[in-house]
């Protein structure tokens, strides 16, 4: 089965780079990109690619190359889910916030809407790709309500979870470790299965491309989110070893990482993980555990999250103590405000938890990041409903200089490890600021013999 028409139900950060590499290496499949939110199709349409809804290295360029010609980006979500063969489902999953499940499961409302819509309007048969990160078991119930549609209607379900990460969604695509493919075991599924494993054939080795059940699928993005972050609490909460015993966990990270079994990567100690995933994943996994019975299971990956928070409060608090017990009326300046360099994203993180805490200790915050637009950090203060919106206005500004956040202030904080940061000038930043003057270095990215030479009090993540 040869597919043709691709339609793609959300444009988010997953949705619209996902689609677009698959359109680059798939000229003869026509991928359209629906989205209920109009203005993020807009921002997806838009001649300036600079104006794209995600900022990813590498992206504009995919998308310059197959917009117009087989990808687009639509509003009109029923026609394009009617002509395609193949929908991809890739709607949010955000963790629950009310009701059974309050603060732990995943929401799957928007991914129940998108199946009853298909259900809805579909006329012809369909291969539904679940892209969304699901609870094992999804899939049963997206095929329930599809089976229920009385119009003779077949539907194959496939899970098809995405590894990418952001800030190297574009590389993770073009040179995917490994695609995830999971299917219905039957003739019919492993049709499907291969009419979505010829897709990725197109630009990956066949043997990168993994298929499974569907149940195994769905677990293992669970489960490699699990993991991933699993190694940077441990690596945390081993930082906060060494600044008590004299080790730097640099160089503990580099010698346990040389045995081949563990391995260098993900082992960067941080001010905490951030992410719109990580957490919601490992508390998805959390409550499916819990819901079995599986109070051990439970427990154990719930501590991941646990030290995670922990990390996070301990930065700040390590602010306060050191500023001589008192932040009050205290300039801090924040370098970096994304939960990781190379994205505009800032869901879930750690700078949104540092800045409150700061914030309840009365400091005035001055925020620099180059690439996250100041809205979108009061948006995230003012969702935790900590202070009124103008007393964050009050207590917080954001900057588009970096100089100028520095400019006057007792110390400095480096959320996130945008590669800029090591570039500056930081003898010119030093002679603006208060003196003693402090850098907490929450990523471990500068020079700390330089700073020091220079004369700031230099404390890293990890270091005593
Ligand atoms: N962000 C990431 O790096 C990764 C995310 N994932 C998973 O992919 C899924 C999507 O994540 P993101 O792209 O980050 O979310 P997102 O929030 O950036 O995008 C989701 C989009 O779906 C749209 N949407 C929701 N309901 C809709 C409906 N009924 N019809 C049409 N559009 C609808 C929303 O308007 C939004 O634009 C989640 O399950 C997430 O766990 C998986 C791997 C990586
Ligand atoms: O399901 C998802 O959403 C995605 O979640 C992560 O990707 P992402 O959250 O985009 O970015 P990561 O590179 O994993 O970083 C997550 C957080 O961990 C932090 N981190 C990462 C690595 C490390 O060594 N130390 C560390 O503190 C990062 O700074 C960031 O805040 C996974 O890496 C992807 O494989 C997955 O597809």
């Amino acid at each position: 089965m040869k597919i043709k028409k691709i339609c793609c139900i959300g444009a988010g950060y997953v949705g619209g780079p996902t689609m677009s590499v698959i359109a680059d290496k798939n000229p003869g499949i026509q991928v359209t990109v629906v989205d209920i939110n109009e203005a993020r199709i807009k921002a997806w349409n838009s001649e300036n690619l600079d104006e794209l809804p995600v900022y990813e290295p590498g992206l504009s360029e995919v998308v310059a190359r197959a917009r117009g010609r087989n990808l687009f980006f639509s509003t009109e979500i029923e026609k394009n889910i009617d002509e395609a063969e193949m929908i991809f489902i890739s709607v949010n999953t955000p963790t629950k916030t009310y009701g059974k499940g309050k603060n732990m499961a995943a929401d799957l409302k928007y991914v129940e809407l998108c199946a009853r819509q298909i259900a809805n309007v579909a006329t012809s048969d369909k291969i539904v790709v679940e892209k969304s990160t699901l609870p094992v078991r999804t899939a049963q119930a997206i095929k329930t309500i599809l089976d229920q549609t009385g119009n003779g209607v077949k539907f194959q379900i496939l899970s098809n979870p995405e590894f990418l990460a952001e800030g190297t969604a574009i590389q993770d695509l073009e040179q995917a470790d490994r695609v995830l493919i999971g299917g219905e075991q039957s003739a019919e599924g492993k049709q499907a299965i291969q009419a979505l494993v010829d897709i990725y054939a197109a630009w990956l080795p066949q043997e990168n491309i993994l298929t499974t059940n569907v149940w195994s699928s769905e677990l293992s993005k669970l489960t490699a989110n699990a993991f991933l972050a699993q190694r940077v609490s441990s690596i945390n909460a081993i930082s906060e070893l060494c600044e008590a015993t004299g080790a730097d966990v640099s160089e503990v990270a580099k010698a346990i990482g040389m045995d081949s079994r563990i391995g260098p990567k993900f082992l960067k100690a941080s001010v905490g993980f951030g992410g719109s995933c990580f957490q919601k994943d490992i508390l998805n996994l959390v409550y499916i555990a819990k819901s079995l019975g599986l109070d051990n299971v439970a427990d154990y990956w719930e501590q991941v999250i646990i030290m995670n928070d922990h990390q996070k409060r301990r930065f700040a608090e390590n602010i306060v103590s050191t500023l001589f017990n008192t932040v009050s009326g205290k300039k801090i300046a924040f370098l970096g405000w994304a939960f990781k360099k190379d994205t505009n994203d800032t869901r879930e993180s750690a700078a949104i938890y540092v800045a409150d805490l700061l914030l309840e200790e009365q400091a005035e915050i001055q925020v620099y990041d180059p690439k996250v637009k100041p809205h979108q950090i009061y948006t995230d203060l003012n969702a935790l409903n900590t202070r009124t919106e103008e007393e964050n206005k009050a207590q917080l500004q954001v900057v588009n200089n970096p100089y100028e956040a520095c400019k006057d202030a007792h110390a400095i904080a480096v959320l996130t490890e945008w590669d800029e940061f090591t570039t500056y000038d930081w003898k010119r930043i030093y002679d603006t600021m208060k003196k003693p003057a402090f850098v907490f270095d929450g990523r471990k990215i500068l020079k700390e013999e330089e700073l020091k030479a220079i004369g700031f009090e230099y404390y890293a993540i990890g270091k005593a």
